[in-house]
């Protein structure tokens, strides 16, 4: 059994037909009433095309790419009927995606020869940091991990309490030194607690403060600086979250944390909430950081591993018939 198959299952999939059920309808159900019935791909066309894309944050850019792309495609294929152009389409996202290192990979696991592995998560406060951590720990707990989560959002007292309650929730152990405690020093502690206590897996909350860019710089490089003090290597994994339903404010925080920090993936969370599921496109494309997971829910089990192909089936699923 393919990969996909096996971790695919059928309450995932309806998950993401769920949580990606308003772009779907704002987004791709504009494309398809657009497409039906065409037998040429006109300018009229394209320039419906591009508005629609950019009315769903997909980006200037990105659209502009897609649509180029098209154009070439048609140009070169000889086109078409309403279905191949669909098809024409979803192979181009596919692609895009691809493109920007946005590989499949299996399941929550990490490699062996890095333990503890380290994630530092960082993001703006709202943005679902706590509850996307949350939920990665319940992953990898499920799959024999042991976790340990550092409360380094050290400025408001409820990020601590959350997280705590998390760890509770999942069964994981928690680390923290109090509210106003230094961050770096709970994220080189954090380290440590795993180190001494044979964990598998340490995950780092931050405060990701916006107010400076120098600020920012300053304090996550500071964190990164004790963590690799702690753990030759570490961290692992830098996975910046943002909020798919803030749309250009998530172009714009990736823009910033990008320059303050290296971000090695992405988590985009509320993907259910909004109509705006374009800025997967477009920040994937823009950035060239790799979006390792999406969030489809509050619930729980609703982060899911992105998977680009599963990602464009569903959101052209039920179109075109
Ligand atoms: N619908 C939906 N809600 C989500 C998702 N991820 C997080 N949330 C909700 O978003 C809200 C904010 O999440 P938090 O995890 O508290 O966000 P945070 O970034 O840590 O923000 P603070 O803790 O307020 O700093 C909560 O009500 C979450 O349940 C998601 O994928 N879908």
């Amino acid at each position: 059994m393919s990969f996909f198959k096996k971790f695919f299952t059928k309450e995932k999939e309806e998950d993401l037909d769920k949580g990606l059920e308003k772009t779907k309808s704002s987004l791709f159900s504009k494309i398809t009433k657009a497409v039906a019935g065409k037998s040429t791909v006109d300018e009229g066309f394209l320039d419906e095309l591009e508005g629609i894309l950019v009315s769903a944050d997909v980006g200037l850019e990105t659209t502009i790419k897609i649509i180029d792309r098209l154009e070439e495609r048609v140009a070169k294929d000889k086109y078409i009927n309403t279905t191949e152009l669909n098809t024409l389409l979803k192979d181009e996202i596919v692609t895009l995606l691809s493109e920007n290192r946005t590989e499949n990979f299996e399941d929550y696991v990490v490699p062996e020869d890095k333990k503890p592995f380290v994630i530092l998560v960082v993001g703006v406060n709202g943005v679902g940091k706590t509850t996307t951590i949350g939920k990665l720990a319940h992953q990898y707990k499920k799959n024999g991990y042991g976790v340990v989560l550092g409360a380094g959002d050290t400025f408001r007292a409820a990020a601590v309490d959350q997280l705590q309650i998390w760890s509770e929730r999942v069964g994981c152990d928690f680390y923290s030194k109090g509210m106003h405690s230094d961050p770096a020093a709970v994220a080189f502690e954090t380290v440590q607690h795993a180190i001494k206590n044979d964990l598998d897996i340490a995950i780092i909350d931050t405060a990701g403060r916006l107010h400076t860019k120098m600020n920012l710089m300053r304090e996550l490089s500071k964190i990164k600086r004790s963590v690799s003090k702690a753990l030759d290597g570490a961290p692992h994994e830098v996975l910046l979250v943002l909020d798919a339903s803030t749309g250009q404010n998530a172009f714009e925080q990736c823009s910033k944390f990008t320059e303050a920090t290296e971000v090695s993936d992405l988590a985009l969370t509320k993907l259910d909430g909004t109509a705006k599921g374009g800025v997967v496109l477009g920040i994937s494309d823009q950035f060239q950081i790799p979006i390792r997971y999406i969030g489809v829910g509050e619930g729980i089990e609703q982060l899911q591993i992105f998977n680009k192909q599963a990602f464009v089936d569903s959101l052209f699923s039920g179109e075109m018939e």
